[in-house]
């Protein structure tokens, strides 16, 4: 997929996407002007021109400023977006539950809180039916928690082929969870743009993000191993091999839309005959909640300790982490250097990284050296 938009001194932007994906994050300094290109794409801006190499059928553009229209509650506002809703458009019962929004429904607008008119506004948008949503850091005023879920629900819109999603946000634990590609924008220009590890790694060094998640691929077992594992919402993830405990909220479904139906419960998402295997997921790792252990052959011994996660890793890297401060009044950049490394390492037999943050002393005392072979353990994500 192809897409070049241009706005007369803001704008010049050149979008090269997989034609497969379907879950897009941008992100990019403030100013960058990310929302002059959603603007652009949504055909608000009049002096914009668009080139794409596929014809989107609906687009839907939701602020970070929820328009509303104050003359009508909630139930009023879904209401007049479904009088020109496309054929194939969510009925409003789904859009107010995959949005967390049914309690609100006889709520008049003037009275919802900034998280709670950012959710009907996202709701409304898909009751009209679009193919395409741009979501112009519409989640921003969400509480984490509620976040997750109505991103996992519009996910699995996306998973099942129903909608494309265009995210810009600045919170990059939620891009790095759910973006099939991460496009990065500055200075009116497309930076970065690919497959979102690729992309991450890059925008962390760009940005110098002092403690970057992770994120690791994997596929979830079909059932828990005990009943007590069900009662708290952790699931099984194999990841290279190994099994790992993850929270349900902290996944994202990446396929076999079966499982992310029944995750979300959904009776209107397209259900295509695909197998019940164990279903394609991600999940990230902060830096900080990853620890090193040298005990290579006590991999299944540490009964001992809280940290659930265990896996075979290699170091790759090691830089010191790097705390950037305003400086003075001419806002230069003061770069100082806090008592902690970050350590890259890649999983054993896996292509895949993991950042660990450990102290100087850590470091020292474990005499860590690029090529060791360790165990990352980590806690529940
Ligand atoms: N209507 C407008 N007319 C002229 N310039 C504009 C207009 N809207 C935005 N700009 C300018 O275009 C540039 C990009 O702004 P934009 O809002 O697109 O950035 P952004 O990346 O979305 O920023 P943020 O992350 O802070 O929301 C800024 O310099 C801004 O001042």
């Amino acid at each position: 997929m192809e897409i070049h938009a241009f706005l007369p001194n803001r704008i010049d932007a050149q979008i090269t996407l997989h034609p497969a994906s379907r879950f897009i994050g941008v992100t990019g300094p403030s100013g960058a002007g990310k929302s002059s290109l959603f603007r652009a794409l949504a055909c608000v801006e009049k002096r914009a021109k668009v080139a794409k190499s596929w014809s989107f059928e609906k687009i839907g553009i939701v602020f970070q400023q929820p328009m509303l229209f104050p003359h009508t509650n909630v139930r009023g506002n879904l209401a007049l977006a479904q009088r020109h809703a496309s054929p194939n458009a969510l009925s409003v019962e789904a859009c107010v539950k995959g949005c967390y929004c049914e309690h609100l429904l006889e709520k008049p607008i003037d009275s919802l809180s900034g998280g709670e008119a950012q959710r009907v506004a996202i709701a409304r948008a898909l009751v009209n039916g679009p193919s395409v949503l741009l979501l112009d850091e519409s989640l921003s005023a969400i509480d984490i928690f509620t976040r997750r879920k109505i991103y996992q629900f519009l996910n699995t819109l996306c998973v099942s082929g129903q909608l494309t999603c265009f995210v810009i946000s600045h919170d990059l634990d939620d891009l790095a969870l759910f973006s099939d590609e991460l496009v990065y924008v500055e200075q009116g220009k497309v930076s970065l743009c690919g497959a979102t590890t690729d992309v991450l790694s890059q925008v962390f060094e760009k940005e110098g993000v002092a403690i970057p998640s992770a994120v690791l691929e994997g596929h979830k077992c079909s059932e828990s191993v005990t009943q007590v594992e069900n009662m708290h919402g952790i699931a099984r993830v194999m990841v290279a091999g190994h099994e790992v405990f993850v929270t349900e909220e902290a996944i994202s479904y990446t396929e076999n839309i079966k499982s992310a139906y029944r995750a979300h419960s959904i009776t209107e998402v397209s259900n295509p005959e695909q197998d019940n295997g164990p279903a394609p997921v991600r999940f990230a790792v902060k830096a900080c909640d990853v620890s090193i252990d040298i005990n290579v052959g006590g991999f299944n011994s540490a009964s001992t300790v809280s940290i659930l996660n265990a896996l075979p890793c290699t170091i790759t890297s090691i830089e010191p982490v790097r705390l950037t401060s305003s400086q003075n009044k001419k806002s230069h950049q003061q770069v100082t250097w806090g008592g902690k490394v970050l350590l890259k390492l890649i999983l054993e037999n896996d292509s895949q990284a993991l950042y660990a943050s450990i102290s100087h002393i850590s470091l020292s005392r474990l005499n860590l050296n690029v090529g060791d072979k360790v165990i990352a353990r980590f806690k529940l994500p």
